[in-house]
């Protein structure tokens, strides 16, 4: 695994490999964690992510990850019912939270009765209220929660949770949790955190798989200087970024930049 000062890439062969770091990785840091403090916050994605994690209901993980100490959120969500199939949070309770033991307390979905203003206001208001006063959620220097880890997929276009190419809320710094009516990918009516609240977080993985991200992804991390940034390109943490690529969504990389290393090629 390469290091810089800002992040860390790792590419499989596949997207299974990927998905047997990954797992590997979110239960080093809920072990982490869980001893520190007791507790776990993630932030989901939703999207390709979520089968990506499909190798935490197996075992080892399913038997010993500490479930009962993971707080669960969401990066963005599509303003449906919890039960539509456009729900990230459907898409995680299918994928995840329906096979292992988090208490239902510790699941924040968002209030799918309101509209996208009110979801996205009461959102807000739920982690303020979690934020300080106990142990599920830090702050950061900069009085934005601090989440322990946030599980960030990406678009073709190279977007991040709600946040698309172009729109005026990749400028948003003071509200944790905005809405977004004009959504380019369907449904249009969503809520999203904002980069600040992004890059307040200790560790993100963002996971790409698949060849049509490879553009994008060879944006990110090329040595190109581009004026008008993508999404993906303003997740800047804090804390510690790990890029999680199959070969396919590396494959726009110059070649020179990968050494294979037994299964997992790194940057070098
Ligand atoms: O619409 C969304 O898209 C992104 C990326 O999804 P992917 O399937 O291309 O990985 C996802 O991260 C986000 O949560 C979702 O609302």
């Amino acid at each position: 695994m390469a290091a810089t000062a800002e992040k860390k890439v790792q590419v499989f062969d596949t997207e299974d490999e990927v998905a047997v770091s990954l797992a590997k990785y979110i239960a080093h840091l809920s072990e982490k964690f869980c001893k520190q403090r007791g507790a776990f916050s993630v932030v989901l994605s939703g999207g390709s992510l979520i089968e990506t994690l499909r190798k935490l209901v197996e075992p080892p993980y399913i038997g010993s990850v500490d479930w009962s100490k993971w707080h669960v959120f969401w990066l963005d969500e599509r303003v449906v019912p919890k039960t539509h199939k456009d729900s990230n949070y459907k898409l995680a309770y299918d994928g995840l939270l329906s096979k292992v033991p988090i208490l239902p307390g510790n699941v924040y979905a968002i209030n799918d009765a309101l509209s996208a203003e009110g979801a996205a206001d009461d959102y807000e208001t739920r982690l303020k209220r979690l934020v300080g006063n106990t142990n599920v959620l830090a702050v950061s220097a900069s009085g934005f929660p601090k989440f322990d880890l946030m599980l960030l997929g990406m678009g073709p276009d190279g977007h991040v949770a709600s946040l698309f190419p172009g729109h005026h809320l990749l400028r948003e710094n003071k509200r944790w949790v905005t809405f977004i009516k004009d959504s380019p990918k369907p449904p249009p009516v969503r809520i999203t955190f904002t980069f600040p609240v992004i890059n307040s977080s200790a560790y993100i993985a963002l996971v790409v798989t698949g060849a049509p991200q490879a553009k994008a992804v060879q944006r990110a991390l090329g040595k190109g200087q581009n004026s008008d940034k993508l999404p993906v390109q303003m997740v800047s943490p804090e804390g510690e970024l790990t890029w999680f690529l199959d070969r396919d969504a590396a494959s726009g990389r110059d070649k020179r930049m990968f050494r294979w290393v037994s299964k997992c090629c790194l940057c070098v």
